[in-house]
């Protein structure tokens, strides 16, 4: 006995320890994925043939003898990672993850590497324990002294480095819905992507079905320049939190995380008031997380927990639970809803006046 606590066994301890280094080193995995999307060892891998020995990702990358095995020991983390598969020990393939790194391919995940891994956002995670205890909203204007928006809205390379990524996910999750949930347009007359960026998803739904209408309604800097089509995409600039356009259905594609409860609902209310009855088919289509502890494998969870510090630190938004949308739904005055889990992390949810 230590303190009246009950001694850990040996292998307990060990198992801390071991808890303690693993947690520390998250950070490791993440930089070494950061190190394979600037050096585009994907597009090494891919551009070769598969499969590619060490030597010659090391010769394409114009790696000194010294440190060949130096980075054998990133392509081994980035390997248990599943970034890349072996069959022998010298020989590299491409993994479903590491064709989405790829630059010259139709679905991208690299940008969101390059957003979330990238220092700005990194080095803002020093400033946590600060964050807590001082009087700034968000952990991002204690570490630069400015709101998100406010970056871009102002900075041009931010601005491009956000839209990348919105635009990438967007073109991944507009194939998949069109194709695995079309039964939740049907019927559909007009539809307005609210805070629709700049329109890939709009524009995938307008191509896919003719016969609606569809707007995207985003802040002017966003879709100023923009240009619909003749036929049924258009864009507008405005404030959601003032007014929105009359449509039969809403879109609001990864919004409510960014913001809290009470943002939340006054957005709900503005979307209803632009919708109509539900006898006339009126809905709120959302994409967003809907987190439920006990149905989830580890990984997942721990990508919708990352994801709710992510919209915390940066917006004071969140992750919520299906009890939090039940919440936020009935004080918006909607009269049912329905979460589908089935965009990965994601649902797909729809809510009824
Ligand atoms: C996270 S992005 C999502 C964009 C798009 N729905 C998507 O998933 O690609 C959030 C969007 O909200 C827009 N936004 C922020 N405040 C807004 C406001 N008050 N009115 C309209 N749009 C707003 C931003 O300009 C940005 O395009
Ligand atoms: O995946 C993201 C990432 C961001 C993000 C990360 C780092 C920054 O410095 C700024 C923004 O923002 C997101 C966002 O607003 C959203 O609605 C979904 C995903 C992400």
């Amino acid at each position: 006995m230590i303190n009246g606590e009950n001694a850990a066994s040996s292998s307990e301890l060990l198992k801390a320890q071991a808890q303690v280094w693993n947690c520390t080193f998250n950070y490791v995995n993440s930089m070494s994925l950061k190190c394979a999307v600037e050096l585009g060892i994907a597009d090494i891998i891919h551009s070769h043939g598969q499969p590619t020995t060490l030597s010659q990702i090391a010769s394409a990358l114009n790696i000194k003898p010294n440190k060949v095995e130096c980075i054998q020991s990133v392509m081994r983390i980035l390997v248990h990672s599943g970034f890349f598969a072996q069959q022998k020990d010298d020989e590299y393939f491409l993994t479903p993850a590491s064709r989405l790194l790829l630059k010259d391919t139709p679905l991208k995940a690299a940008p969101f590497v390059d957003l979330v891994a990238d220092p700005l956002y990194t080095t803002a995670f020093h400033c946590l324990g600060t964050w807590l205890q001082n009087d700034d909203p968000t952990l991002f204007e204690t570490a630069h002294g400015k709101k998100v928006w406010d970056r871009v809205a102002d900075e041009p390379k931010f601005k491009s480095l956000f839209y990348d990524l919105m635009i990438t996910d967007s073109e991944l999750i507009a194939g998949i819905v069109i194709k695995d949930c079309k039964e939740v347009f049907e019927g559909l007359k007009s539809l307005v992507d609210v805070a629709g960026g700049t329109g890939i998803m709009a524009r995938a739904i307008a191509t896919a079905f003719p016969d609606i209408k569809c707007t995207v309604f985003d802040l002017p800097h966003v879709v100023d320049n923009l240009q619909g089509t003749n036929d049924n995409l258009d864009f507008l600039g405005g404030n959601m939190f003032e007014a929105i356009p009359q449509a039969n259905a809403v879109l609001l594609k990864w919004i409510l995380h960014n913001w809290n409860d009470e943002e939340s609902v006054k957005l709900l209310k503005k979307c209803k008031e632009a919708i109509p009855s539900k006898d006339e088919g009126g809905k709120v289509i959302i994409i967003d997380m809907a987190i439920e502890n006990q149905s989830q494998d580890k990984e997942s969870m721990e990508t919708q927990l990352c994801f709710d510090i992510l919209m915390v630190s940066l917006f004071r938004g969140k992750e919520r639970s299906v009890d939090d949308w039940k919440k936020l739904f009935l004080a918006a005055g909607f009269s049912h809803y329905k979460i589908t889990p089935m965009l990965g992390v994601r649902s797909l949810i729809e809510a009824y006046p």
